[in-house]
C-alpha cells in the first residue's frame, strides 16, 4: 500500500486512491480530475443563542460532478472541519460508483456540539444552514441532495425539506432536496437502518467465501462468529442488531465513555436500555469486563471489529493489539492507510468504508426516486387484502370454478410491501457490489487488498463518466 505519509483525512484518501491508480490505465489529467473536489464552500452564519449572537462554521463539498445531483450526508459535530468534510465528498464518489448508484459526491459539515444546543437552537441552524445552500444553488433534487450523517437524523431532514420546500414554492420534485426524512414526510421504509443492514450484509457475504475464511482460519459463515461494534448510533445500533439476528454473537460495544465486554455475547437491547437510563455504557449488569479507556475494548477478542463511530480509530500505534481477523468499516475513514497496510499484509481482510456502508446512499437513492416519480413503492397492504374483488382474483376463480376464501384472495394478491422491495434491492446491491470487487481483486496478483479492488472499480466508473461526457468548451 502507499508510503505517503498521513497528514489528515483527505490525504489518506488520496493515499488509497494513489495506490489503487497504479492498476488503471487513465491519464494522470484524467486522474487528478477525479481525485480532486471540484467546488468546496465554507461558510459561516449567525444565530442567536440565549441573549447573544453565535457564529457557526459550516461547510458543503461537491467532490464530483461526473454524474448529478451529487450526494452525501451532513456531520453535525465540534470535531468537523473541512479536512474532512473534502475526505467524506470524495469517499461518496467511489461509494456511489462501487453500488452504481447515479450521483456524484457530496458532502457537509456544520461545527457544533449538538449536546450544547436546544431543540428550537438546532432547527435554526438548519434551517440557517439549508437557506445558505439555496442562496448559492448547492442544495436541490437535480443539483445536490444532502443526507444524514453523524450527529444528523430523520428531524433535521425534515427541517431542511421543509426549508428548500418553503423557499421553493410550486416546485414538484421539491421534496427529493434531501433524503433520509421520515415515512410521513415522504420518506422511504428501510432508509433507517439500511446503512446497518448494508454492514450486516456486507460482512455475511465477505464470510460466506469458504478460500477466504480457510486462510483466515475461520470457518464460513456468521453463526457464533464474535462481534465488537464500535458506536452505538444509526449505523452501529443497526449492524449489531443484524448481525445479532444473522446468528453472530456481539461480544463487544464501545461508546465514547467506555466500552463492555462479555465472552459469552451482550444483549445488545439491554446495553442501549442501560445506557439509556445510567446515561453511560458503563455499570452494565451484563458485562464481564469494562473499559473507562474505550479504545481498550476494540482490542478484546474477537473474529469481527466493525469500528461505527469516526474516522482515525485503528491507527499504527493500536492495529498490533487488534485481534480481529477482519475489519469491517461501518464508519468512514476508521483505519489509516498505514494501520490498513500492516493489517492486511498479516493476512486480515477489511471490508473497505466506501463499499461496508454503501447501503446508506443505495437507499437514499430508492427514496429520491420514489420522491421524484411520485409514485407508492409496493402494495397498498389494507386496500388489496380487504379488497378481494379484484380482477386478478376474479381472473383465478373463474379458471379454478374455486371461490376462494378471503385468506386465498389475500395471497393471490399480496406483492412486495415498499420495506420488502428496499430490503430486497439492498440485499441485490451488497452482494453483487461484494462480488463485483473481489473479483477485480482475485483477477491482478498485485492487488492484495479490498479497499484498492474497490478504488480500481470506482475509478474505471467515474473514468468512463468523464470520458464519455467531453470537455465543454
Ligand atoms: N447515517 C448513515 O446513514 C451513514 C451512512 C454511511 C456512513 N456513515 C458513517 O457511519 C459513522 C457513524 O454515523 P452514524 O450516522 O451512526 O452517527 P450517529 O451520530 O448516529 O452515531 C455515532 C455514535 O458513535 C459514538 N461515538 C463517538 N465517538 C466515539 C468513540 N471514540 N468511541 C465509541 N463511540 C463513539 C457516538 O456517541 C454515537 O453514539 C460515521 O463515520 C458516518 O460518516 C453513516
Amino acid at each position: 500500500m502507499s508510503s505517503i505519509p498521513t497528514t489528515n483525512f483527505f490525504n489518506d484518501v488520496c493515499s488509497f486512491f494513489d495506490h489503487a491508480s497504479q492498476f488503471t490505465n487513465h491519464s494522470a489529467g484524467l486522474l487528478d480530475q477525479i481525485k480532486t473536489c471540484n467546488s468546496v464552500y465554507r461558510f459561516r452564519f449567525p444565530i442567536r443563542k440565549g441573549n447573544g449572537v453565535q457564529v457557526i462554521d459550516a461547510w458543503r463539498v461537491e467532490h464530483s460532478h461526473h454524474m448529478s445531483p451529487t450526494k452525501g450526508g451532513i456531520r453535525y459535530s465540534d470535531m468537523v472541519n473541512e479536512d474532512e468534510v473534502m475526505a467524506l465528498a470524495a469517499l461518496m464518489t467511489y461509494k456511489c460508483a462501487i453500488v452504481n448508484v447515479p450521483f456524484g459526491g457530496a458532502k457537509g459539515g456544520i461545527k457544533i456540539n449538538t449536546k450544547n444546543y436546544s431543540v428550537a437552537e438546532l432547527e435554526n441552524i438548519t434551517r440557517r444552514y439549508t437557506v445558505e445552500l439555496v442562496k448559492k444553488n448547492f442544495i436541490g433534487p437535480a443539483i445536490d441532495v444532502p443526507a444524514p450523517d453523524y450527529g444528523s437524523g430523520e428531524r433535521e431532514m425534515s427541517w431542511i425539506a421543509d426549508t428548500y420546500n418553503t423557499m421553493n414554492p410550486g416546485q414538484l420534485d421539491a421534496m427529493g432536496c434531501v433524503t433520509g426524512k421520515p415515512i410521513a414526510l415522504h420518506g422511504i421504509h428501510g432508509r433507517r437502518e439500511a446503512t446497518g443492514r448494508g454492514v450486516a450484509l456486507a460482512i455475511r457475504e465477505c464470510m460466506n467465501v469458504t478460500e477466504d475464511m480457510k486462510r483466515l482460519g475461520l470457518t464460513p459463515g456468521l453463526i457464533n462468529k464474535r462481534v465488537i461494534v464500535q458506536g452505538l448510533g444509526n449505523v452501529g445500533y443497526h449492524t449489531a442488531k443484524y448481525l445479532a439476528e444473522l446468528g453472530a454473537i456481539i461480544v463487544g460495544l464501545c461508546e465514547y465513555e467506555g466500552a463492555v465486554y462479555n465472552e459469552n455475547g451482550l444483549d445488545l437491547e439491554a446495553v442501549v436500555a442501560h445506557r439509556k437510563e445510567a446515561g453511560t455504557i458503563l455499570s452494565f449488569p451484563g458485562a464481564q469486563k469494562e473499559f473507562i479507556n474505550s479504545a481498550e475494548g476494540l482490542e478484546q477478542e474477537c473474529d469481527i471489529l466493525v469500528p461505527a463511530a469516526l474516522e482515525n480509530q485503528i491507527l499504527i500505534t493500536n492495529i498490533g493489539r487488534i485481534k480481529a481477523k477482519i475489519i469491517a468499516e461501518a464508519a468512514n475513514g476508521p483505519t489509516t492507510p498505514e494501520a490498513a497496510h500492516l493489517f492486511v499484509k498479516n493476512e486480515g481482510i477489511i471490508i473497505p468504508d466506501m463499499y461496508c456502508n454503501a447501503g446508506g446512499v443505495t437507499v437514499s437513492y430508492f427514496e429520491w426516486l420514489k420522491n421524484l416519480s411520485h409514485v407508492a413503492f409496493g402494495r397498498m397492504d389494507k386496500r388489496y387484502e380487504e379488497n378481494a374483488n379484484s380482477n386478478l382474483v376474479s381472473m383465478v376463480e373463474k379458471m379454478t370454478g374455486m371461490n376462494l376464501t378471503l385468506e386465498q384472495r389475500g395471497l393471490i394478491v399480496k406483492g412486495p410491501s415498499e420495506l420488502e422491495l428496499v430490503n430486497s434491492g439492498l440485499e441485490e446491491t451488497m452482494v453483487r457490489s461484494y462480488h463485483e470487487i473481489r473479483e477485480i481483486k482475485m483477477g491482478n496478483k498485485n492487488i492484495n487488498d479490498l479497499r484498492t479492488a474497490a478504488f480500481v472499480g470506482a475509478i474505471n466508473k467515474v473514468a468512463v463518466s468523464y470520458m464519455n461526457m467531453g470537455i465543454w468548451p
